[in-house]
């Protein structure tokens, strides 16, 4: 598959575009206009800089307001085209973006469209240029793949060929099968855009929202999956149109960029393997030879390369959290009920479990060299995750772009792989053992082969901040390197303004991650980031901890009289939740009883009870927790 991505999405100059697409590792480019007005470089610079630095300009773009004119403005619109078509040939490009016309479009007429657009056509072939017009979701007349492919049709001339966008076709809910019975050489370009479902105005939703894939909710392999049986093989190219992308490093969203591809890539391949095997659809293509598809698919002209495969990951195995002061951590987890099972033969952590959940708490500061007190106070490190095959998991990641942190080990110690997530928390990949054990558990203090006595825990989730600018990275990132799969987002209300809440969740809910957009002007060091650990019984857990002195988050008496309000829960246990400072939530699938500590530099612990079919967080309960800290911070 060629990979493309329009200037548009990226923050800088043209030249800083450039580059940082071919350091991501693009193909091709789109240049956007306006990138291309507001530069110093000459269109030739721009050429000859594309070639150097091996990208093919692969599409100008967009050519605005074209069809549907009067006799006067479709004099105006080919000059206009004239000049577009020879500055192409000064940037050595040969393929122009049409997009169906918003604003001036008078005459609602198909058979005065192809007539101006063949005139387009006949004009294109004297300066090379082959035009590819594409339907804008919000295009005056035309707005609508199908009616652009139509009149392309109708035109029949080889300069003219039409642009999918996806975009424009999944917000529209269009039924993307009559794609695959597209004659492939009427589909001159393919961009491809994810977006969150909103419901909003298109134009607005595709000039701010648009994602790159697997950052959002469009069935892009479906698309994908119908333009490959088409058999188109020119560029898939990126046209991502948002606010945060846009003044984002450029670099980095580059390779974000690039990553939703390589997956996108991926996916596609399965689609189309999962739609074949169970006799869905038939399609055009089909017949063409090459690729990379495994022997017994189905071949397309269209190559689509795969990845090494993992399935999700089967539980946490741990979680380790750093700090250059770690009392304040021991003395929480020793209260909790987590047993300390010693220091490491070599390295400055310990090892604390309480049933299957183990923490590891790591004496280095975050960061080497001069490290300010923030850094070095508690924050969430590491993540450990049991997977079938770790080398299999990491080789994924890798080719995923994902910056591999290999753990410093000496002989007959476990070789941890591991990669950076963008938030830059270290993935680590392990293997975990049927009962619930680690080996690598044996290289702490008197050997750990058994889980710890005492109350049956594990790790129920994990609850990391996001910082704003990186977070549809990190869901793509988790959902692509991981296999875990985003459920539909919330917004909480805080008192520092609404927050995102993502989880990535396995199937069998084995892994809960979730992810919060850390509110605006917040430093990485003050986000507030959490464990949680689910026992069998919170009550009797809570007494226990209270006995051991555990400072636990002060849930303010009004909760427990709108809990009371809200449930009529007997007087007993609502005593007994408000006594304890727990906090309660019912669904129709079971109950959810949960508490929290006290924060810890930058990182609190949470003790859950899922009865029942129970499936949440304790959402109703999110803003209380939210305000009480901000309550402290303040007051700290
Ligand atoms: O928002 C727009 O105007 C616009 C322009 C060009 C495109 O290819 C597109 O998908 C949208
Ligand atoms: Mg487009």
């Amino acid at each position: 598959m060629r990979t493309g991505i329009a200037t548009v999405c990226l923050s800088g100059t043209l030249k800083e575009k450039m580059q940082a697409c071919a350091i991501a590792g693009f193909d091709g480019i789109e240049i956007f206009e306006q990138d291309l007005v507001t530069s110093p470089l000459t269109p030739e610079d721009v050429r000859k800089m594309a070639a150097d630095l091996g990208l093919t300009l692969d599409l100008y773009q967009p050519f605005r307001d074209f069809d549907s004119v009067s006799e006067d403005l479709l004099a105006a619109n080919l000059r206009r085209a004239e000049a577009k078509f020879k500055l192409m040939a000064r940037l050595g490009m040969d393929t122009i973006l049409v997009c169906s016309n918003v604003a001036s479009a008078s005459i609602d007429s198909d058979d005065l469209r192809v007539e101006q657009l063949g005139k387009l056509a006949a004009l294109a072939v004297d300066h090379g240029v082959k035009v590819a017009y594409e339907a804008l979701a919000w295009g005056k007349y035309v707005n609508d793949y199908e009616h652009a492919h139509k009149l392309v049709e109708a035109v029949d001339h080889p300069n003219l060929g039409t642009c999918l966008d996806s975009f424009h076709i999944l917000s529209r809910n269009w039924d993307t099968t009559p794609i695959q019975a597209f004659n492939p050489e009427k589909i001159f370009f393919v961009q491809v855009a994810d977006a969150p479902k909103l419901s909003m105005d298109v134009l607005s939703w595709s000039r701010h929202y648009r994602v790159f894939p697997g950052e959002g909710q469009f069935e892009l392999a479906k698309f994908m999956g119908h333009v490959v049986r088409a058999g188109y093989t020119g560029p898939v190219s990126l046209e991502i149109f948002n606010d945060v992308f846009r003044q984002s490093d450029v670099e980095r969203t580059a390779v974000d960029a690039m990553r939703s591809l390589i997956w996108l890539e991926e996916q596609s391949a399965k689609w189309l393997e999962a739609a074949s095997d169970s006799g869905v659809g038939g399609g055009a293509g089909g017949t063409a030879t090459g690729g990379t598809q495994a022997p017994g698919r189905r071949r397309y002209p269209m190559e689509l390369a795969t990845l090494p495969q993992v399935t999700e990951p089967a539980g946490y195995n741990f979680a380790e959290v750093r700090a250059a002061d770690t009392k304040g951590l021991e003395t929480v987890l020793g209260q909790l009920g987590f047993e300390f099972n010693g220091r490491h033969r070599t390295k400055a952590v310990q090892l604390w479990s309480m049933g299957h959940a183990r923490v590891i708490v790591n004496e280095t500061a975050h960061l080497e060299g001069d490290t300010s007190a923030e850094d070095a106070s508690p924050a969430i490190a590491a993540l450990g995750f049991d997977v079938d095959s770790p080398v299999i998991a990491s080789a994924r990641a890798q080719q995923l772009k994902a910056p591999a942190v290999p753990r410093k080990s000496q002989a007959n110690e476990e070789v941890f792989q591991g990669f950076a997530a963008p938030d830059s928390t270290e993935v680590f990949l392990c293997q975990g053992t049927s009962d619930g054990t680690a080996a690598w558990t044996r290289e702490f203090g008197e050997g750990l082969e058994k889980p710890a006595a005492g109350p049956s825990a594990v790790i129920d989730h994990v609850n990391l901040a996001q910082p704003w600018q990186h977070f549809d990275e990190a869901v793509l990132f988790y959902t692509s390197a991981l296999a875990l799969e985003p459920q539909p987002f919330a917004e909480v209300p805080s008192p520092t303004g609404l927050i995102r809440s993502q989880v990535m969740a396995t199937g069998d809910r084995a892994v809960r991650l979730v992810l919060n957009l850390a509110p605006l002007n917040q430093q990485r060091k003050t986000y507030q980031e959490h464990i949680a650990f689910a026992v069998d019984d919170l009550v009797a857990t809570a007494r226990d901890c209270k006995a051991r002195g555990l400072e636990f988050l002060q849930i303010p008496a009004n909760y427990y009289e709108d809990l009371d309000a809200r449930f009529g829960l007997a007087p007993d246990f609502l005593a007994t939740l408000k006594d304890l400072n727990l906090l309660y939530d019912r669904d129709a699938d079971g109950e959810f009883l949960h508490f929290y500590t006290a924060t810890v530099g930058s990182v609190f612990f949470e003790m859950v009870e899922r009865r029942g079919a129970y499936d949440g967080y304790g959402a109703p309960n999110a803003p209380v927790r939210h305000a009480v800290q901000y309550d402290h911070l303040q007051h700290r």
